[in-house]
C-alpha cells in the first residue's frame, strides 16, 4: 500500500527539521481550509498556465495535492516510506501533464500559504526546514516520474468496446487500450472520461490480464458521482477514455500455497473476480473462500459469474451475504453483515486475506479479521484514502 498512515515509529528520534515542520502543521490545522484556498489562489494567480492541469471545477479534489504535500512533510524523517509514497505520487502525476518545471511554482505557493497562516511558528529557521523538505519531496517525485517515463506512457487511450448495464445503476464497461497495458490481477487504475476532463477516478480491474488485452471495470453510478454517472449512463462503444498506469498491492502471493480469504462488498467484487482468475491460471490448487456482500439479493449483480466460477473450480467456494432478506436463495447464503459472516465461518489464521469494497467495510473488515486471528501482515486491501473517490 502506498499509504503513509502509521509511517513513523513512535520511538524514532525526531530531527530538528521535522520538529519545526510539526509546529507549522499544528498551527495551520484549525484553518486548513483557508490555507488550502490561499495556496491554490496564489498558484493560479502567479502561474495561470498551471490552471489547465487541474479540473475545471476544483471542489471535489481541490485539496488533494496540498494534502499530499502536507502528508509528505509530516513524515519527512521516514525516508523509506516517504520515498515509496512520493514515487507513487510522482508517477501518478505524469497523466496530469506535470513537468519538472512546475515544481518550483508549487513550492513557492506552499511556502507562501504557510508563511501567511503559520505566523507564530514561521521564521528563517522554519522556512529553511520547509525549503529542505519540499526540495527533497519534489526531487523524489521528479526522479520517479523520469524513471517511469522510460518504461511506460503517461497515459493510455482506451476505446469502450462493450457496455453492459447489469442493474439500473451498475455497468460492466470493457475497453481496448491503444498499447499493451501490463498489470496484475487485484490492481486498479485511474480513469478519465471525455465528459469531465482532468477529473480522474480509481477503478479496479475486474479480470486478470487477458490474452486479447481488453480491460473490464464494474462501475456503480453514485449520487453526485460525475465520473461514475457518465460511465454508467452515457458511455457507449466507440467512446475513448484515458487510463493512468496500474497501481495497488492487493495481488496474489504466488510463493505460498496458503488459502485465500476474499471479502468483496458491492462492486468491490470486481478485483476479487480478477484474483480468482489469477489463481486459476497459475494452476496451483489453493483454497479460495469468497464472501460476496450486498445490501439485498437484487444487488448481487455478479452472482451468476461467481456461480459459474464456483462450478468450474473445486477449490473455490462463494458465499453471498446480504444485509436484508434471503441471500440468492442459496443453501450457503448468509443474511447479516459481511464482517460478522466472515467471523462466523473462521478460523482464518492460515489464510491470506483480501478486502475490497466501501471504506467502511474495509475498516470493519480489518477489525473482524484481526479479531479472527489473521495477522495484519496477511491482510491486503487498497488504501482507504484512495478509495474515497473510487465510487464517484
Ligand atoms: N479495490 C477496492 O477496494 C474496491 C472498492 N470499491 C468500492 O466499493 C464500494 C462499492 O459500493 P457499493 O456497491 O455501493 O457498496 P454498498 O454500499 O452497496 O455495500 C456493499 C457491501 O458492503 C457492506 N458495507 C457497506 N458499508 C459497510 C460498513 N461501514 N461496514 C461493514 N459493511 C459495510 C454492505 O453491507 C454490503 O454488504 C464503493 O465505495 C467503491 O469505491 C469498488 C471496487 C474496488
Amino acid at each position: 500500500m502506498e499509504s503513509l498512515v502509521s509511517a513513523v515509529s513512535p520511538d524514532a528520534p525526531e530531527s530538528a527539521d521535522a520538529a519545526l515542520i510539526r509546529r507549522t502543521l499544528a498551527e495551520i490545522e484549525p484553518v486548513s481550509d483557508k490555507v488550502t484556498s490561499y495556496f491554490y489562489a496564489m498558484l493560479f494567480v502567479q502561474h495561470p498556465d498551471l490552471r489547465a492541469l487541474f479540473p475545471a471545477a476544483m471542489d471535489t479534489q481541490r485539496d488533494r495535492l496540498f494534502k499530499a504535500l502536507l502528508t509528505a512533510a509530516r513524515h519527512i524523517d521516514d525516508s523509506d516510506r516517504l520515498t515509496a509514497y512520493l514515487s507513487h505520487l510522482g508517477r501518478g502525476h505524469r497523466k496530469y501533464g506535470t513537468l519538472p518545471d512546475h515544481y518550483p511554482a508549487v513550492g513557492e505557493s506552499l511556502l507562501g500559504a504557510l508563511a501567511r497562516y503559520a505566523t507564530l511558528s514561521w521564521g528563517p529557521e522554519t522556512e529553511a526546514a520547509w525549503v529542505r523538505a519540499y526540495t527533497a519531496i519534489s526531487q523524489i517525485m521528479i526522479d520517479a516520474a523520469a524513471e517511469n517515463e522510460a518504461v511506460a506512457p503517461a497515459w493510455w487511450q482506451a476505446e469502450v468496446v462493450s457496455h453492459e448495464l447489469r442493474t439500473p445503476d451498475i455497468a460492466v464497461v470493457t475497453v481496448r487500450p491503444d498499447q499493451p497495458y501490463p498489470f496484475r490481477a487485484g490492481q486498479y487504475t485511474s480513469l478519465e472520461t471525455p465528459w469531465w476532463p482532468r477529473v480522474w477516478r480509481h477503478y479496479s480491474f475486474a479480470s486478470a490480464p487477458r490474452s486479447d488485452g481488453l480491460l473490464s471495470f464494474h462501475i456503480k453510478a453514485v449520487p453526485a458521482g460525475w465520473v461514475s454517472n457518465v460511465l454508467v449512463h452515457r458511455a457507449r462503444p466507440g467512446d475513448v477514455l484515458r487510463l493512468g498506469g496500474p497501481v495497488g498491492s492487493m495481488t496474489v502471493d504466488h510463493t505460498t500455497r496458503d488459502g485465500l480469504l476474499c471479502v468483496g462488498g458491492g462492486t468491490g467484487i470486481a478485483p476479487i473476480k480478477a484474483l480468482i482468475e489469477d489463481v486459476a491460471t497459475h494452476g496451483v490448487r489453493r483454497r479460495v473462500e469468497v464472501f460476496y456482500g450486498a445490501r439485498s439479493d437484487h444487488d448481487l449483480y455478479d452472482m451468476d459469474t461467481m456461480l459459474r466460477l464456483e462450478s468450474s473450480y473445486p477449490w473455490l467456494q462463494v458465499r453471498p451475504v446480504v444485509s436484508t432478506g434471503p441471500a440468492a436463495g442459496r443453501a450457503n447464503g448468509v443474511t447479516g453483515e459481511l464482517p460478522d459472516a466472515v467471523r462466523q465461518y473462521g478460523p482464518w489464521q492460515e489464510f491470506d486475506a483480501y478486502l475490497s469494497g466501501p471504506p467502511g467495510l474495509i475498516r470493519s473488515g480489518v477489525v473482524a479479521l484481526v479479531g479472527a486471528g489473521v495477522p495484519t501482515g496477511r491482510i491486503r486491501h487498497d488504501s482507504v484514502d484512495e478509495l474515497v473517490p473510487v465510487g464517484e
